[in-house]
């Protein structure tokens, strides 16, 4: 298996490469060159297995030689092992037809520790195999980069710088970020919007001579290995429901576009996956791109679901590569558009090609809320915003011939100011969190500047 860059002017590189090398060198995100196709038979054959004996399957066709299957089932196995729940990503039902997928029983509580935990096992096996040491640094809204800090913090072969707009995360995000003791692992409060703090990240990676020095590596879902293990639950929930027997929709709380470009991938494999339904909250240039055509930004407005608080939908370039009919060039193009003018327009033949996966709505703040109240009225089920902004939006798109899977992003517990609001309850933390807010945090505030987060990563590595 090889992987391509979606700009068409990078070297082509194995998954091992791909993966330590984050953003290709033309600026674009890597894909794999081809989608290996599941028959229906090798879909049916997952019902009934672990999740874990499930990622295998659904993850080795992507991974080449990088490891043998008994690392990879090693890894997969130590990557899960410490998750709240035995199925991992479980599914409760929410009202006829619709499902909530739980992807919040991991260590910090929100659906990137199956991928991060998953990537820091995978880094540590291949980093250690080339007798190599890496610098992470990440981008968050505020899940990333508590599970990044959790998944590297302690191995021996890595250094990791987070970056986080600062005032913009909910405090038990901050706290998760900044208050582990692990010596590897650095928290920076940049002042800006995510946007800002991934903007950042790929000047980092545009800049060579820094990058080489320090050997710099992503963990943010620019890295293709996030994607392919966000591609599992796709598979185990639809199987659960009847897939390939009977087709499943899903619907993605969505800021960075990488949770559904994983649900894409995962149709592409043959997963009989019938819409796609794109959720934001008032951040809305996703759905207002479904509905209109037009992809512009308009700067990020702090909202009760942060982790969504983004306008520069990274991920989004992988989906436009492939309706572009795989253009690099043309891809090209329009990412400069998008830094130059703040927007382009996709052509009609290629909005067709979007509409025909993917659906769209939004939530705004009140409907937001409201969701929260009405689910739990409902059913018992405390939502966390994102997750809210999912099931309202899922809600508009619902289909009695076809089970709705709406993803459960986060647990309430990280949000709990905008779920009290709601419903009047302060969700509790997991007591093995209960400490968390009386423990120190060590915060570095840093100018919203390259070549200051530059200088001050480099003072702290080669210190
Ligand atoms: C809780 C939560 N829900 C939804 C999202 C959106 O996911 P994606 O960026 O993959 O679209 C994020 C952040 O990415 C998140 O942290
Ligand atoms: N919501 C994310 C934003 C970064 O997304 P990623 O999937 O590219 O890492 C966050 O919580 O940080």
């Amino acid at each position: 298996m090889r992987y391509v860059s979606t700009r068409g002017n990078a070297p082509v590189l194995s998954f091992e490469e791909a993966m330590l090398t984050g953003l290709a060198r033309d600026g674009g995100l890597y894909v794999p060159e081809t989608i290996p196709a599941f028959t229906p038979e090798e879909i049916a054959a997952l019902a009934g297995l672990s999740y874990e004996e499930a990622a295998f399957r659904v993850m080795r066709p992507f991974t080449g030689d990088a490891f043998t299957d008994e690392e990879f089932r090693g890894i997969i196995a130590r990557a899960y092992d410490g998750f709240g729940h035995a199925a991992r990503a479980p599914l409760v039902q929410l009202g006829p037809n619709h499902f909530l997928c739980e992807l919040f029983h991991g260590p910090t509580l929100a659906f990137k520790d199956f991928a991060m935990q998953l990537i820091g096992q995978m880094f540590e096996t291949a980093l250690k195999r080339r007798g190599d040491r890496v610098t992470i640094v990440g981008a968050t809204s505020g899940d990333t980069g508590s599970a990044a800090i959790e998944a590297f913090g302690g191995l021996d072969a890595v250094d990791v710088f987070i970056m986080y707009p600062h005032g913009r995360v909910s405090e038990v995000q901050r706290r998760q970020m900044t208050t582990p003791a692990a010596a590897n692992v650095h928290a920076l409060a940049i002042e800006g919007d995510f946007d800002d703090c991934q903007a950042r990240l790929k000047d980092m990676f545009n800049h060579f001579e820094f990058r080489d020095r320090v050997r710099l590596a992503g963990v943010n879902s620019i890295n293709w290995a996030r994607v392919l293990a966000q591609v599992v639950y796709y598979f185990t929930s639809a199987v659960a429901l009847g897939a390939p027997a009977r087709k499943v929709s899903f619907t993605v709380p969505t800021g960075n576009f990488g949770d559904i470009f994983a649900g894409y991938i995962a149709k592409r494999m043959g997963l009989p996956i019938d819409r796609l339904v794109i959720a934001t909250n008032q951040n809305d240039i996703l759905h207002r791109t479904i509905a209109t055509g037009a992809h512009r930004k308009t700067g990020v407005t702090p909202s009760i679901s942060p982790s969504m608080d983004i306008q520069v939908s990274s991920n989004f370039e992988r989906a436009l590569f492939d309706a572009y009919d795989r253009d690099g060039a043309a891809v090209a193009r329009l990412m400069e558009e998008l830094a130059s003018e703040g927007g382009f327009e996709v052509s009609q033949g290629v909005l067709a090609r979007l509409r025909d996966i993917f659906a769209s709505g939004r939530a705004d703040e009140e409907e937001t809320a409201a969701q929260i109240a009405a689910t739990y009225a409902a059913t018992g089920e405390v939502l966390c915003p994102h997750s809210a902004v999912g099931v309202k939006v899922a809600g508009e798109h619902l289909d009695p011939a076809v089970p709705m899977i709406t993803l459960a992003t986060a647990h309430p517990a990280k949000f709990p100011d905008a779920v009290e609001a709601a419903i009047g309850m302060r969700p509790p933390l997991p007591k093995r969190m209960a400490d968390l807010y009386d423990r120190s945090e060590r915060v570095l505030p840093v100018a919203n500047d390259l070549a200051v987060l530059e200088e001050t990563i480099e003072g702290l590595i080669f210190a």
